[in-house]
């Protein structure tokens, strides 16, 4: 029987959910709200790992992401002079080094793109299937969910509400559905573990000498500050600025926009190297994201009617680099059990966390890195002096060991209930 069914959020997991959803064989009736008044364009390139890309493909999207893909040739390390010390990747056979990019690297804003156009054109293919509809709405959020014996009745930000099936939260590592219902005061936030780094992601207008570059150029100060340019995008230059989390910024999430600038800003002031344009511009961005990296747990994703997906329930955090898999993988399982388990939404929930908790519990371990050396002065002067040895003896394993994939230690389980491409 098809199932009446709300998304929060139209992120990187909604969206998924949606084209699974869409090809189940079951005919659901999805709608999802988008608190933002349209996708939101910030955030740099991601990448596809491990079950990312094959799922893409299962979808019919493998084409449009490759499409779009960012293509980086090599990792440079700089001192805040500019100064080269350490480059990994050019070699004579002209590869790229693997490890932090990937070969299916591409603009978050572009892969939410990717998946909703994806989702409406299966949808539209489907319409002759009378219960078969998909709706995208903005601007729009959950406020209130209350329980009913086998729905969930909804009250949204413009004051209207309905009831349905099952409701998604989709929502985000601060995930408003998860505050709801999982958490004791709303304000708590009790799910997510800092692990004591903060992020921001903004583009820069390109310079002369980045207009033909691919480098990915990293520049360390003591403290943990690291300062990347990512150069590789045709239109743009993507700057990421990262430090150590401090009083201050730990009051990154609650701020307005202009502050959290600000909080960068006075954390940055004097890092040298490009720092100074980098503020500049950081200044007058629209597409600015920053966060406080963290990870979320909580002992079960699904309370009643309502299940948590992507970020909201199980972020691995920026430091794995597998959110954004994890996000894929986890709308396929759930398209997947709740086709499966047809009219039994509870068998299917209960059984969507059997099967991915395994999958989530590896992901969410952190790469094994000691990172106390990089705060002093002397133990990054160590670092870098390492990195120029590994660069000259062309040892990329430094890469190689900064982010793990899990393809080997975890199958994708097969769900024929699902139209999919082989
Ligand atoms: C603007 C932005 C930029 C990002 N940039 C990067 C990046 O550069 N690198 C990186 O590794 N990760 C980035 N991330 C996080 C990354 O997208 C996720 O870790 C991962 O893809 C999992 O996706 P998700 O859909 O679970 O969460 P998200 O991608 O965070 O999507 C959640 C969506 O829910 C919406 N939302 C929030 N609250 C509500 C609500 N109450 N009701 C309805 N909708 C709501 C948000 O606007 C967003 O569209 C970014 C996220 C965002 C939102």
């Amino acid at each position: 029987m098809p199932l009446k069914i709300l998304i929060n959020g139209a992120g990187i997991a909604g969206t998924a959910l949606a084209n699974f959803l869409v090809r189940s064989k079951q005919g659901h009736d999805i709608t999802i709200v988008e608190r933002a008044s349209k996708f939101r364009t910030g955030g740099t390139q991601l990448d596809l790992k491990s079950h990312g890309a094959p799922l893409m493909k299962r979808l019919g999207l493998i084409d449009e992401v490759r499409a779009r893909s960012i293509h980086e040739t090599a990792l440079t390390f700089v001192d805040t002079k500019g100064r080269e010390w350490a480059r990994f990747g050019i070699n004579k056979a002209g590869k790229r080094y693997s490890g932090v990019t990937s070969e299916y690297e591409i603009m978050r804003a572009d892969l939410v793109e990717v998946l909703y156009e994806g989702s409406k054109a299966i949808a539209a293919k489907t319409s002759g299937q009378e219960s078969q509809r998909l709706r995208y709405l903005f601007a729009k959020h959950a406020t209130e969910l209350t329980q009913l014996d086998s729905r969930v009745k909804v009250v949204f930000s413009d004051g209207s509400s309905d009831e349905y099936d099952l409701v998604v939260g989709a929502d985000g590592q601060n995930s408003m559905t998860r505050r709801m219902l999982w958490e004791p005061k709303q304000d708590d936030n009790s799910a997510l573990r800092y692990t004591g780094y903060s992020v921001a992601y903004f583009h820069l207008p390109k310079t002369e000498e980045e207009i033909d570059s691919n480098l990915f150029k990293n520049c360390l100060l003591p403290g943990l500050k690291v300062l990347s340019l990512r150069c590789a995008h045709k239109d743009f230059t993507q700057a990421m600025l990262t430090a150590s989390t401090t009083e201050e910024l730990k009051e990154l999430d609650n701020q307005p926009v202009e502050k959290q600038k600000d909080l960068w800003e006075a954390s940055y002031k004097d890092f040298g190297w490009e720092g100074k344009r980098v503020l500049a511009e950081m200044q007058t961005t629209d597409d600015f994201y920053t966060a406080s990296v963290a990870q979320v747990k909580v002992d079960t994703w699904s309370k009643g009617r309502v299940v948590l997906l992507g970020d909201a329930g199980y972020c691995p955090s920026l430091l794995t680099g597998l959110g954004t898999t994890a996000s894929l993988v986890g709308a396929y399982v759930l398209a997947g059990e709740l086709a499966r388990h047809g009219d039994n939404v509870g068998e299917a929930l209960e059984s969507y966390e059997t099967v991915l908790r395994p999958y989530v519990d590896k992901i969410q371990q952190l790469p094994p890195m000691n990172l106390a050396i990089f705060r002093s002065k002397l133990g990054l002067n160590i670092s870098y002096f390492v990195l120029a040895v590994l660069s000259k003896l062309k040892i990329d394993s430094l890469a190689n060991a900064l982010m793990r994939d899990d393809k080997d230690t975890w199958q994708l389980p097969e769900y024929p209930e699902l139209e999919l491409e082989e």
